[in-house]
Protein backbone atom coordinates (compact mmCIF):
# COMPACT_ATOMS: atom_id res chain seq x y z
CA UNK A 1 0.00 0.00 0.00
CA UNK A 2 1.36 3.66 -1.04
CA UNK A 3 0.84 6.22 1.53
CA UNK A 4 0.46 9.83 0.03
CA UNK A 5 4.26 10.79 0.76
CA UNK A 6 4.96 8.17 -1.42
CA UNK A 7 6.41 5.82 1.19
CA UNK A 8 5.55 2.35 0.82
CA UNK A 9 3.02 1.37 4.08
CA UNK A 10 5.88 -1.22 5.64
CA UNK A 11 8.87 1.61 4.76
CA UNK A 12 10.64 1.94 7.71
CA UNK A 13 10.81 5.76 9.26
CA UNK A 14 14.55 5.51 9.47
CA UNK A 15 16.62 3.79 7.61
CA UNK A 16 21.02 4.29 7.74
CA UNK A 17 22.91 1.92 5.57
CA UNK A 18 26.55 1.89 6.32
CA UNK A 19 26.89 5.27 7.41
CA UNK A 20 30.41 6.12 8.46
CA UNK A 21 31.20 10.07 9.96
CA UNK A 22 35.05 11.00 9.88
CA UNK A 23 35.64 14.62 11.71
CA UNK A 24 38.87 16.32 10.07
CA UNK A 25 40.84 17.01 13.05
CA UNK A 26 44.08 18.87 13.35
CA UNK A 27 45.14 22.52 12.40
CA UNK A 28 45.61 23.84 9.19
CA UNK A 29 46.80 20.95 7.09
CA UNK A 30 43.58 18.68 8.72
CA UNK A 31 45.62 15.24 7.66
CA UNK A 32 44.12 13.59 10.92
CA UNK A 33 40.75 12.62 11.42
CA UNK A 34 38.33 11.02 14.31
CA UNK A 35 35.83 8.09 13.12
CA UNK A 36 32.54 8.84 15.75
CA UNK A 37 30.45 6.11 13.17
CA UNK A 38 31.82 3.23 11.73
CA UNK A 39 29.70 1.52 9.06
CA UNK A 40 26.24 1.53 11.24
CA UNK A 41 23.24 0.86 9.92
CA UNK A 42 20.08 0.65 11.34
CA UNK A 43 16.26 0.83 11.19
CA UNK A 44 13.22 2.43 12.54
CA UNK A 45 10.09 1.03 12.22
CA UNK A 46 6.86 3.42 12.09
CA UNK A 47 5.38 3.68 15.93
CA UNK A 48 8.19 2.45 17.04
CA UNK A 49 11.18 3.44 19.92
CA UNK A 50 14.46 2.76 19.26
CA UNK A 51 17.50 2.98 21.91
CA UNK A 52 21.10 3.88 20.85
CA UNK A 53 23.15 2.60 24.02
CA UNK A 54 26.97 2.54 24.19
CA UNK A 55 29.47 4.40 26.57
CA UNK A 56 30.21 8.57 26.49
CA UNK A 57 32.07 8.77 22.79
CA UNK A 58 30.77 5.51 21.36
CA UNK A 59 29.04 7.75 18.52
CA UNK A 60 25.27 8.17 19.49
CA UNK A 61 25.14 11.59 19.17
CA UNK A 62 26.30 11.67 15.81
CA UNK A 63 24.61 9.03 14.67
CA UNK A 64 21.58 10.31 15.88
CA UNK A 65 22.15 14.00 14.35
CA UNK A 66 22.80 12.25 11.40
CA UNK A 67 19.32 10.73 10.93
CA UNK A 68 17.61 13.76 10.98
CA UNK A 69 20.44 15.41 8.67
CA UNK A 70 21.83 18.02 10.99
CA UNK A 71 25.09 16.32 10.65
CA UNK A 72 26.47 15.06 7.32
CA UNK A 73 27.74 11.47 6.80
CA UNK A 74 30.84 11.06 5.60
CA UNK A 75 29.62 8.11 3.42
CA UNK A 76 26.61 5.86 3.50
CA UNK A 77 22.88 6.61 3.53
CA UNK A 78 20.48 8.03 5.16
CA UNK A 79 16.30 7.91 4.69
CA UNK A 80 13.54 9.20 6.31
CA UNK A 81 10.32 8.57 5.04
CA UNK A 82 10.88 7.18 2.32
CA UNK A 83 13.71 10.17 0.98
CA UNK A 84 17.04 10.18 0.61
CA UNK A 85 17.76 12.83 2.56
CA UNK A 86 21.45 13.14 1.78
CA UNK A 87 20.45 14.27 -1.80
CA UNK A 88 17.80 17.28 -0.39
CA UNK A 89 19.00 20.62 -1.01
CA UNK A 90 19.43 23.29 2.14
CA UNK A 91 16.34 24.73 1.34
CA UNK A 92 14.45 21.19 0.72
CA UNK A 93 15.87 19.70 3.63
CA UNK A 94 14.55 22.56 6.20
CA UNK A 95 11.10 21.93 4.84
CA UNK A 96 11.63 18.51 5.35
CA UNK A 97 12.93 18.79 8.89
CA UNK A 98 10.10 19.84 9.75
CA UNK A 99 9.03 15.82 9.82
CA UNK A 100 12.05 15.01 12.05
CA UNK A 101 13.01 17.14 15.29
CA UNK A 102 15.39 16.55 17.71
CA UNK A 103 14.94 17.10 21.80
CA UNK A 104 18.25 17.85 23.33
CA UNK A 105 19.80 16.89 26.77
CA UNK A 106 20.14 20.28 27.67
CA UNK A 107 16.85 22.62 26.93
CA UNK A 108 19.12 25.82 28.82
CA UNK A 109 20.92 26.39 26.06
CA UNK A 110 18.12 25.62 23.36
CA UNK A 111 15.46 28.30 24.81
CA UNK A 112 15.81 32.09 23.93
CA UNK A 113 15.83 33.05 27.77
CA UNK A 114 13.73 36.13 26.86
CA UNK A 115 10.88 34.79 25.50
CA UNK A 116 7.99 33.73 27.39
CA UNK A 117 6.56 30.20 27.46
CA UNK A 118 3.64 31.45 24.83
CA UNK A 119 6.37 33.07 22.24
CA UNK A 120 8.19 29.98 22.32
CA UNK A 121 5.23 27.59 22.04
CA UNK A 122 4.41 29.71 18.89
CA UNK A 123 7.76 30.14 17.19
CA UNK A 124 7.89 27.09 15.31
CA UNK A 125 4.90 28.22 14.02
CA UNK A 126 5.53 31.84 13.16
CA UNK A 127 9.77 30.64 11.84
CA UNK A 128 7.66 28.82 8.75
CA UNK A 129 5.04 31.05 8.41
CA UNK A 130 2.23 29.07 9.52
CA UNK A 131 -1.22 29.58 11.03
CA UNK A 132 -2.93 33.20 12.32
CA UNK A 133 -1.77 34.91 15.51
CA UNK A 134 -4.89 34.02 16.74
CA UNK A 135 -4.47 30.06 15.46
CA UNK A 136 -0.97 30.60 16.89
CA UNK A 137 -2.15 30.81 20.38
CA UNK A 138 -4.60 28.41 20.41
CA UNK A 139 -2.27 26.14 19.31
CA UNK A 140 -0.06 27.12 22.06
CA UNK A 141 -2.11 26.38 24.40
CA UNK A 142 -3.01 23.26 23.26
CA UNK A 143 0.68 22.02 23.24
CA UNK A 144 0.96 23.54 26.68
CA UNK A 145 -1.93 20.78 27.65
CA UNK A 146 -0.15 17.89 25.60
CA UNK A 147 2.92 18.09 27.88
CA UNK A 148 1.40 19.19 31.06
CA UNK A 149 2.41 23.11 31.53
CA UNK A 150 -0.37 25.04 32.97
CA UNK A 151 -1.77 27.84 30.94
CA UNK A 152 -1.82 30.02 33.64
CA UNK A 153 2.61 29.76 33.02
CA UNK A 154 2.09 31.36 29.33
CA UNK A 155 3.57 34.54 30.53
CA UNK A 156 6.87 33.10 32.19
CA UNK A 157 10.44 33.16 31.07
CA UNK A 158 12.33 29.92 30.58
CA UNK A 159 14.32 30.48 34.30
CA UNK A 160 10.89 30.25 35.79
CA UNK A 161 11.00 26.87 35.31
CA UNK A 162 12.53 23.94 36.55
CA UNK A 163 14.74 21.58 34.81
CA UNK A 164 11.84 18.92 34.47
CA UNK A 165 9.30 21.94 33.18
CA UNK A 166 11.44 23.08 30.75
CA UNK A 167 12.47 20.09 29.30
CA UNK A 168 8.63 19.89 28.52
CA UNK A 169 8.79 22.83 26.89
CA UNK A 170 11.45 21.75 24.56
CA UNK A 171 9.28 18.81 24.07
CA UNK A 172 6.24 20.93 22.69
CA UNK A 173 8.52 22.76 20.69
CA UNK A 174 9.35 19.58 19.09
CA UNK A 175 5.67 18.27 18.64
CA UNK A 176 4.56 21.47 17.49
CA UNK A 177 5.04 20.95 13.74
CA UNK A 178 3.82 17.49 14.15
CA UNK A 179 7.01 15.39 13.18
CA UNK A 180 6.96 11.77 12.50
CA UNK A 181 9.76 11.37 13.80
CA UNK A 182 11.50 12.29 16.79
CA UNK A 183 15.32 12.11 18.36
CA UNK A 184 15.93 12.04 21.57
CA UNK A 185 19.25 12.51 22.75
CA UNK A 186 20.03 11.86 26.81
CA UNK A 187 16.25 13.93 26.95
CA UNK A 188 16.31 12.71 30.78
CA UNK A 189 20.42 12.96 31.51
CA UNK A 190 20.28 16.25 33.26
CA UNK A 191 17.09 16.23 35.33
CA UNK A 192 16.94 14.22 38.85
CA UNK A 193 15.62 10.33 38.53
CA UNK A 194 12.22 11.69 39.94
CA UNK A 195 11.92 13.80 37.71
CA UNK A 196 13.25 11.44 34.72
CA UNK A 197 10.46 9.45 35.71
CA UNK A 198 7.63 11.74 34.82
CA UNK A 199 9.41 13.18 31.50
CA UNK A 200 9.78 9.68 30.30
CA UNK A 201 6.00 8.81 31.33
CA UNK A 202 4.67 11.67 29.31
CA UNK A 203 7.31 11.11 26.51
CA UNK A 204 5.94 7.59 26.12
CA UNK A 205 2.16 8.80 26.64
CA UNK A 206 2.52 11.11 23.47
CA UNK A 207 4.26 8.87 21.47
CA UNK A 208 1.84 6.32 22.27
CA UNK A 209 -1.27 8.96 21.06
CA UNK A 210 0.72 10.43 18.12
CA UNK A 211 2.06 7.32 16.93
CA UNK A 212 5.56 8.65 16.79
CA UNK A 213 8.66 6.87 15.75
CA UNK A 214 11.81 7.32 18.47
CA UNK A 215 15.08 7.77 18.31
CA UNK A 216 15.96 7.25 21.56
CA UNK A 217 20.08 8.20 22.47
CA UNK A 218 20.93 7.18 26.11
CA UNK A 219 23.64 5.90 28.18
CA UNK A 220 21.51 4.62 31.02
CA UNK A 221 20.28 1.36 30.58
CA UNK A 222 17.39 1.39 32.80
CA UNK A 223 15.87 4.37 30.79
CA UNK A 224 16.49 2.39 27.89
CA UNK A 225 14.72 -0.65 28.93
CA UNK A 226 11.83 1.69 30.38
CA UNK A 227 11.52 3.29 26.99
CA UNK A 228 12.67 1.29 24.17
CA UNK A 229 11.30 -1.66 21.89
CA UNK A 230 14.80 -2.12 20.58
CA UNK A 231 17.77 -1.35 21.08
CA UNK A 232 21.28 -0.90 19.10
CA UNK A 233 24.61 -1.09 21.27
CA UNK A 234 27.35 1.46 19.86
CA UNK A 235 31.33 0.66 20.68
CA UNK A 236 33.82 2.68 19.37
CA UNK A 237 31.42 4.01 16.73
CA UNK A 238 30.08 0.41 15.43
CA UNK A 239 26.85 -1.65 15.99
CA UNK A 240 28.08 -4.63 17.60
CA UNK A 241 24.30 -5.25 18.59
CA UNK A 242 20.92 -4.85 18.21
CA UNK A 243 17.83 -6.60 18.50
CA UNK A 244 14.50 -6.32 20.34
CA UNK A 245 15.26 -4.75 24.13
CA UNK A 246 14.63 -7.46 26.48
CA UNK A 247 16.60 -10.02 24.11
CA UNK A 248 19.35 -7.11 24.31
CA UNK A 249 19.49 -6.39 27.77
CA UNK A 250 18.66 -9.75 29.43
CA UNK A 251 20.81 -11.99 26.91
CA UNK A 252 23.20 -10.23 25.29
CA UNK A 253 25.41 -11.91 22.47
CA UNK A 254 27.75 -9.02 22.53
CA UNK A 255 31.03 -8.92 25.45
CA UNK A 256 30.71 -5.44 25.48
CA UNK A 257 26.84 -5.52 26.14
CA UNK A 258 27.33 -7.65 28.49
CA UNK A 259 29.87 -5.66 30.60
CA UNK A 260 27.66 -2.54 30.17
CA UNK A 261 24.52 -4.26 31.82
CA UNK A 262 26.51 -5.42 34.61
CA UNK A 263 27.33 -2.07 35.46
CA UNK A 264 24.08 -1.53 35.94
CA UNK A 265 22.78 -2.90 39.12
CA UNK A 266 19.00 -1.37 38.77
CA UNK A 267 18.31 -3.74 35.78
N1 LIG B 1 32.46 17.96 15.84
C1 LIG B 1 33.33 17.04 16.21
N2 LIG B 1 34.62 17.14 15.88
C2 LIG B 1 35.51 16.19 16.26
N3 LIG B 1 35.21 15.09 16.95
C3 LIG B 1 33.94 14.94 17.32
C4 LIG B 1 32.92 15.90 16.99
N4 LIG B 1 31.72 15.46 17.50
C5 LIG B 1 31.99 14.31 18.13
N5 LIG B 1 33.30 14.00 18.03
C6 LIG B 1 33.96 12.81 18.58
O1 LIG B 1 33.30 11.65 18.07
C7 LIG B 1 33.17 10.66 19.07
C8 LIG B 1 31.69 10.32 19.26
O2 LIG B 1 31.04 11.44 19.85
P1 LIG B 1 29.48 11.42 20.21
O3 LIG B 1 29.18 12.72 20.86
O4 LIG B 1 28.72 11.02 19.01
O5 LIG B 1 29.43 10.24 21.27
P2 LIG B 1 28.32 9.91 22.35
O6 LIG B 1 28.24 8.43 22.42
O7 LIG B 1 27.08 10.64 22.04
O8 LIG B 1 28.99 10.48 23.65
P3 LIG B 1 28.36 11.38 24.82
O9 LIG B 1 27.36 10.51 25.50
O10 LIG B 1 29.54 11.71 25.66
O11 LIG B 1 27.77 12.58 24.13
C9 LIG B 1 33.82 11.21 20.32
O12 LIG B 1 35.14 10.74 20.39
C10 LIG B 1 33.81 12.70 20.09
O13 LIG B 1 34.89 13.33 20.76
Amino acid sequence: MSTTDGTAGTEPVLRMEHVTKRFRLGGVLRRTAHVAVRDASLELGRDEVLGLVGESGSGKSTLGRMAIGLIRPTSGSVTVLGRDILSLRRSELRTYRRRMQMVFQDSSNSLNPRMTLRELLEEPYRVQGLHTPAEREVRALALADEVGLARAWMGRLPHEFSGGQRQRVSIARALALEPELIVADEPVSALDVSVQAKVLNLLKDIRRARGLSLLFVSHDMAVVDFMCDRVAVLNGGRVVESGPTSQVLRAPADDYTRTLIEAVPRL
